[in-house]
C-alpha cells in the first residue's frame, strides 16, 4: 500500500502533468505564431515586415522563455485556511480561465517567501515541490500552526539545504525555489525612489539584484520594454558568471554591464594599481580632462602659411597658441564644446592672419570669403583643430608635461600608467565616458537638401521618387511607385481603366495604407513616365514601428541595479549618474569588502555622489555561501565597526599551513581538492600571474586577488595573506574578500608570518580546523 507520501507526491505529479501538456499547448501557439509572422512576410511590403518583426520577436521571446524556465517549472504550493490551494513557479501558467501555475512574481506569490508561523498570512502550509526533470521527486512542507512560531529558522529547510548542497557550475544558478523573507522583502521593494540592500559575504545581495530586476520587468512589463534596465557588476568575470540567472528567470531585457564595458566599443578588464586607481578615480579629474582637451593636439601642424594678395602671411607656434587660447575663451562664454568649435577656430585664425595683412585698401570681409574658402585652409583647420574621441585625447596623458591640476608626483604616475599599457583599464573607462562628454558631438553634416518639387516634370529615364507616385500611360494601367523605389510596387494592369483616375486612387490609397501610410489628398505630379502623375499631397507614416536606418535613439535606463557598489570612485559614479539620471536604482554592497581606494565612507555619501538621495535600506543578515567556521575565521580581518554575517551553511573545512615552497604547496593543495569541483587560487595580482594552474587541472582557476569580487567556489586556496594585505591601502579587505569565496573548504598558504589578526588560527598554523 503506498505511504501518505508517495500518495501527496503522485498527486502533485499530476498537476505537473498538466502544467508541461499546457506548456506544451503554449508552446505550439507560439510556434503557429512566429510560421503566421514568416507568412505576413511574404506579402513583403513594408508594414507586412514590420508586423513579421513584432510576431516573430513575440513568438521567439514567448519560446524562450518557455525552454528557459521548463526546467523545475513547479516549484511550490500554497494551502490556505479558507481551503484555497495553488502552485507557485517560474512561470503563469493558465488553462482557459483557470490558474494552473502562478508566477513568483505576482502579488499572490508573495505569501510562498514570506509566510511564517508567526505571521501565516492565511496560508496554513508551504510545499516545496522537488523535481527532476518532469518528474516529482521530493516534497518538503513548513505546516505554519502558531504553535511553531519562533521555530522556524529558515523558509523550506530541506529545499535551501538540498540547493546549498547541490554542486556548483562555472554559473550562477536561480534561488526562486529558496528566497527566503528578507531577500524577498528586498526583491519586492517598490522601485521608485533608491534602494540600497546591504549585507555580509553571500548573504545573497547579488541574487537580490537580480531577481530584483526579474520582479520589476514582471510587475511593469509596459514601462520596462526592450532593455531598459542597467545591471553593473564590477568585472566581466563577475557578468559572465551571473549572466546566465537572468535569462533562467526568464528576462531578456536587461543590460548587464561590467564597469569595464559601460562605454561603448570599450571592454576594459584590468584594474590599475591602487596608486594610479586613487588619482584616476578623484572628481579633479574633470578638470584634468579639461585642461587637456584643449591643448594642441601633438599631430597639430606648428605654423600656418599662405599667400594673400601677394603677401607671405605666417603664424608660428606662439601665435596659433595665443590663437587656441582665445577659441577657448569664446567656447568657454557660450558652453561650445572642442568638438563642435571648428568655425570659432576658423574665425579666430583669420582674424589672426588680418592682422598680418598690409594694406590699408583690401577689405577685411573679402579677405575673410577668399582665404575662408580656400581647400589649404580647411587643410589646415582640420589638422590643427580634429574631431577629437575620448580615446585619443586619454592617450596624450602618456606625456607628464600635459597634466595640468595635478601635483608633480600624481602627474608623473598617472603619466607612466599610460606608457607602454596594454589596453585601457577599468578606471580609464570612467575617464573616456566623462571626455566623451565634454568633448561634444560635431555638428551633423548640413542634410542633402530635397530633391526640388517639380510639377508634371516630363523624363523618360527612370528616378527614384520622393513621394508615392500614381503614374499611368505609356504601359497599360495604372503603377505606382513609393519612396526611394526606382520600379512601380504595385501594377493595377488593366483591371482599371486609365480614364478611371478615382478608382485608380482608391486601388493606390490601399496599396499605400498595407505600406503603412495614410493618404490626405492627391494633386499632379512628377510621373516617372512622363505622361500624367498623381501625387498624395501628404501620405503620412501610420503610428506604426517602421524599421529605422538612422542610428537607433539611445532609450534611457529606467532602473539602474549596481552591484559591489561600495567600491565605486567618484569618476565611476559619474558614469553611473549619467546613465541613471532619469532611473529609479538598486543599491547593491558591502562596505566591510571596500577595496578602492577612494570607496565612499557611507550610504549616504556614495549616494551624494550619484545625485540621489537614498529611499530605503534592506540589510541581509544571513549568509549562504560561506560555513560558519570559514565565515568566523576571515571575519577577523574585518574592518572594527562591521558587524559579521551570520551564518546559515553548515560544514567546511579550514586549513592553514606555513610552507617552504609556495608553488610546491599550492600544486599540493590543488591535487587534494576533490575532482568535481570549482577550485580558484587566489593570490595578489603579480603573483597570480606567475602562478599557472595545472596542466591536469583546466577547472581550477588562477584568480587575481583584484577580481575575484562576487566570485564563489567550493574550495579557494589563498596564497601568502601578508602580502595580500600589503600590496594596497585597503589590502585588509582584499584579503576578507579573498577569505570568503569558498563555499565548502578554504586553503591559506603561507611563509611569511600571517597577520597579526589571523595569527593563532584555532588549529594553530599548521591546524586543520573542520
Ligand atoms: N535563498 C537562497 N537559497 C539558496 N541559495 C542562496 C540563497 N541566497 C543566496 N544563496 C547562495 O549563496 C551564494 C551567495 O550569494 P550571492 O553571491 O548573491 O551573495 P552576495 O551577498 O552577493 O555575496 P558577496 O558580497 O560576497 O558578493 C550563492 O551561491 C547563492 O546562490
Amino acid at each position: 500500500m503506498p505511504d501518505v507520501r508517495e500518495e501527496e507526491i503522485a498527486a502533485e505529479q499530476r498537476v505537473v502533468d498538466r502544467v508541461y501538456e499546457r506548456l506544451d499547448g503554449m508552446r505550439a501557439q507560439a510556434k503557429a505564431l512566429a510560421g503566421e509572422g514568416h507568412r505576413r512576410a511574404a506579402t513583403s511590403s513594408v508594414s507586412g515586415l514590420v508586423e513579421r518583426d513584432a510576431m516573430v520577436h513575440r513568438a521567439a521571446a514567448q519560446l524562450r522563455a518557455l525552454d528557459a524556465e521548463a526546467e523545475g517549472l513547479v516549484f511550490g504550493r500554497l494551502d490556505f485556511d479558507d481551503g484555497e490551494t495553488y502552485r507557485v513557479g517560474r512561470l503563469g501558467v493558465r488553462d482557459g480561465v483557470e490558474p494552473l501555475l502562478i508566477d513568483w512574481r505576482a502579488p499572490a506569490a508573495e505569501p510562498f517567501y514570506r509566510a511564517t508561523p508567526g505571521e501565516p498570512l492565511g496560508v496554513v502550509r508551504r510545499r516545496v515541490i522537488i523535481c527532476r526533470g518532469q518528474r516529482v521527486v521530493d516534497l518538503d512542507d513548513d505546516v505554519l500552526s502558531p504553535d511553531r512560531a519562533g521555530d522556524l529558522r529558515v523558509l523550506g529547510e530541506g529545499a535551501l539545504l538540498a540547493a546549498l548542497r547541490r554542486s556548483r557550475g562555472p554559473h550562477m544558478r536561480d534561488i526562486v525555489t529558496t528566497i527566503q523573507r528578507e531577500q524577498d522583502a528586498a526583491i519586492r521593494a517598490p522601485a521608485r525612489g533608491v534602494t540600497v540592500i546591504t549585507g555580509g559575504p553571500g548573504t545573497g545581495k547579488t541574487q537580490v539584484a537580480l531577481h530584483r530586476a526579474a520582479y520589476l520587468l514582471y510587475t511593469d512589463r509596459s514601462r520596462f520594454t526592450g532593455g531598459r534596465i542597467l545591471v553593473v557588476g564590477p568585472s566581466t568575470v563577475f557578468t559572465s558568471y551571473i549572466g546566465r540567472v537572468l535569462p533562467a528567470l526568464g528576462e531578456d531585457s536587461v543590460h548587464l554591464r561590467a564597469l569595464g564595458e559601460l562605454v561603448d566599443g570599450v571592454t576594459a578588464t584590468r584594474r590599475d594599481r591602487a596608486e594610479v586607481a586613487r588619482i584616476k578615480g578623484a572628481d579633479r579629474m574633470c578638470e584634468v580632462l579639461t585642461e587637456l582637451m584643449w591643448q594642441t593636439p601633438p599631430a597639430a601642424p606648428a605654423r600656418l602659411r599662405l599667400v594673400y594678395a601677394g603677401q607671405v602671411l605666417t603664424l608660428d607656434a606662439a601665435d596659433l597658441s595665443a590663437a587656441r587660447r582665445r577659441v577657448r575663451a569664446r567656447c568657454a562664454a557660450d558652453g561650445t564644446p572642442p568638438n563642435a568649435a571648428r568655425t570659432a577656430a576658423a574665425t579666430v585664425l583669420l582674424d589672426a592672419l588680418w592682422t598680418r595683412v598690409d594694406g590699408p585698401h583690401l577689405d577685411r570681409r573679402l579677405f575673410a570669403e577668399d582665404v575662408g574658402d580656400r581647400g589649404e585652409f580647411h587643410r589646415f583647420l582640420r589638422a590643427w583643430w580634429p574631431v577629437l574621441t575620448p580615446e585619443r585625447v586619454l592617450s596624450w596623458l602618456a606625456d607628464p608635461g600635459r597634466v595640468v591640476g595635478l601635483p608633480a608626483g600624481d602627474a608623473g604616475t598617472l603619466a607612466g600608467s599610460y606608457r607602454g599599457r596594454a589596453g585601457w583599464s577599468v578606471d580609464d573607462v570612467p575617464l573616456l565616458d566623462e571626455l566623451a562628454e565634454l568633448l561634444g558631438d560635431p555638428p551633423a553634416a548640413p542634410r542633402a537638401p530635397e530633391p526640388e518639387w517639380q510639377l508634371r516634370e516630363l523624363t523618360t529615364g527612370t528616378r527614384r521618387v520622393t513621394t508615392f507616385v500614381l503614374s499611368c500611360g505609356l504601359r497599360d494601367g495604372w503603377e505606382l511607385y513609393a519612396p526611394g523605389h526606382p520600379t512601380p510596387i504595385a501594377v493595377a494592369g488593366p483591371g482599371i481603366d486609365n480614364d478611371a483616375i478615382g478608382a485608380a486612387q482608391r486601388w493606390a490609397e490601399a496599396v499605400i495604407l498595407r505600406e503603412g501610410h495614410r493618404v490626405v489628398g492627391w494633386t499632379d505630379g512628377y510621373d516617372p513616365h512622363g505622361e500624367e502623375g498623381y501625387v498624395p499631397v501628404l501620405a503620412e507614416p501610420l503610428p506604426v514601428d517602421e524599421p529605422d536606418d538612422e542610428a537607433p535613439v539611445e532609450e534611457p535606463y529606467l532602473h539602474v541595479v549596481v552591484d559591489e557598489a561600495q567600491d565605486l570612485s567618484p569618476m565611476e559614479c559619474r558614469m553611473i549618474a549619467r546613465r541613471a539620471e532619469y532611473a529609479s536604482m538598486t543599491i547593491v554592497g558591502d562596505p566591510g569588502q571596500a577595496t578602492h581606494p577612494l570607496a565612499a565612507a557611507s550610504w549616504p555619501d556614495l549616494l551624494t555622489r550619484l545625485g540621489k538621495r537614498e529611499t530605503r535600506t534592506l540589510e541581509l543578515h544571513t549568509g549562504y555561501r560561506v560555513p560558519g567556521v570559514l565565515a568566523d575565521y576571515a571575519a577577523r580581518v574585518l574592518a572594527p565597526g562591521v558587524a559579521p554575517t551570520r551564518s546559515y551553511r553548515p560544514g567546511g573545512t579550514l586549513a592553514v599551513r606555513r610552507v617552504d615552497d609556495l608553488a610546491g604547496a599550492v600544486r599540493e593543495a590543488v591535487r587534494q581538492a576533490p575532482r568535481d569541483s570549482t577550485v580558484a587560487v587566489v593570490a595578489t595580482d603579480d603573483t597570480a600571474d606567475a602562478l599557472t594552474p595545472p596542466v591536469d587541472r583546466p577547472d581550477v582557476a588562477v584568480v587575481p586577488a583584484s577580481l575575484v569580487k562576487g566570485l564563489e567556489y567550493d574550495h579557494v586556496i589563498v596564497v601568502e595573506p601578508a602580502d595580500i594585505v600589503a600590496a594596497e591601502p585597503r589590502g585588509r579587505n582584499r584579503l576578507y574578500v579573498a577569505l570568503t569565496r569558498a563555499v565548502a573548504g578554504l586553503t591559506v598558504l603561507h611563509r611569511q608570518p600571517l597577520p597579526a589578526e589571523l595569527r593563532d588560527a584555532g588549529g594553530g598554523t599548521d591546524g586543520r580546523t573542520a
